[in-house]
């Protein structure tokens, strides 16, 4: 295998599903102990699909959550579809089925994508109001979150920025629509420069489907157009990778 050049990869490699769970939980813990213990405020943005599942549970059920100031925690999501609340396809539907119910975090601190809207623009606006008043943003300034919790497709796309569309272009806003022709239900995503802006930015990859395409991303040049994961290669210090077994096969050189 063609040795990657990103000698700054945070590359966290666990056994199993459920040890990439706990570790989530662990740098979770971490960072909103020191962002609560620094300036009294967590802020932190998560994704949907399956791979955060066993972490969200964790996030519900386990002592070391317990411990998390939860009311000082400001929730947000990195992206969402645009369904109602209590659809399957809904990323705050999976984190209220898995632990929002289970932690103290005031109501206030919820941040949601109003995913039901059918005009997008409302909800565009909604959010990025929402994230403005939380950060105190003068006009033109983008948040900086504590933590994002993103996965990767088996196609490179990370949050709802997917390859060759055009949301992968927008530098502007903080927020944004993305449209589908076809069959796939419409998102709204954080833009890639508010990615960037993270303090820390975990991703979950986990599952032998995931395994090629992360050998992929990792040996080819950066093309954020092909594999938009790619955005995340001029700020690779500030991202932790998180990796399983399975995922990890084809990367005999870490
Ligand atoms: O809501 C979503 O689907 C996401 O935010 C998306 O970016 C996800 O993290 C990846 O598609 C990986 O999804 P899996 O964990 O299901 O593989």
């Amino acid at each position: 295998m063609e040795k990657t050049r990103h000698a700054k990869l945070n590359l966290d490699r666990v056994d199993n599903a459920d040890r990439l769970a706990e570790r989530a939980l662990d740098v979770f813990c971490e960072d909103a102990s020191r962002a609560i213990q620094e300036k009294g405020v967590f802020t932190v943005a998560l994704s949907g699909g399956h791979t955060p599942v066993r972490f969200f549970e964790l996030l519900g059920s386990s002592e070391q959550a317990n411990s998390v100031k939860w009311d000082s925690v400001h929730l947000f999501w990195v992206d969402e579809r645009f369904v109602s609340p209590d659809s399957e396809d809904s990323n705050y539907g999976l984190a209220a089925s898995t632990f929002l119910d289970k932690v103290g975090i005031p109501e206030q601190n919820i941040h949601r994508i109003s995913g039901e809207e059918t005009e997008y623009s409302k909800a565009v606006d909604q959010y990025e109001d929402q994230i403005k008043s939380v950060f105190d943003l003068a006009a033109g300034e983008k948040p900086q979150f504590d933590l994002l919790v993103l996965g990767m497709g088996a196609d490179g796309h990370i949050g709802s920025l997917y390859p060759n569309s055009v949301v992968l272009f927008d530098t502007e806003d903080i927020v944004s629509p993305v449209y589908f022709m076809g069959e796939n239900i419409n998102r709204i995503t954080l833009t890639y420069p508010v990615i960037r802006k993270a303090e820390h930015i975990l991703i979950m990859i986990s599952g032998r489907g995931k395994a090629e395409t992360l050998r992929d991303v990792l040996t080819s040049e950066p093309d954020e157009v092909r594999y938009p994961v790619h955005t995340l290669w001029p700020i690779l210090e500030k991202v932790t990778w998180l990796v399983d077994q399975e995922a990890a096969q084809y990367l005999e050189d870490y």
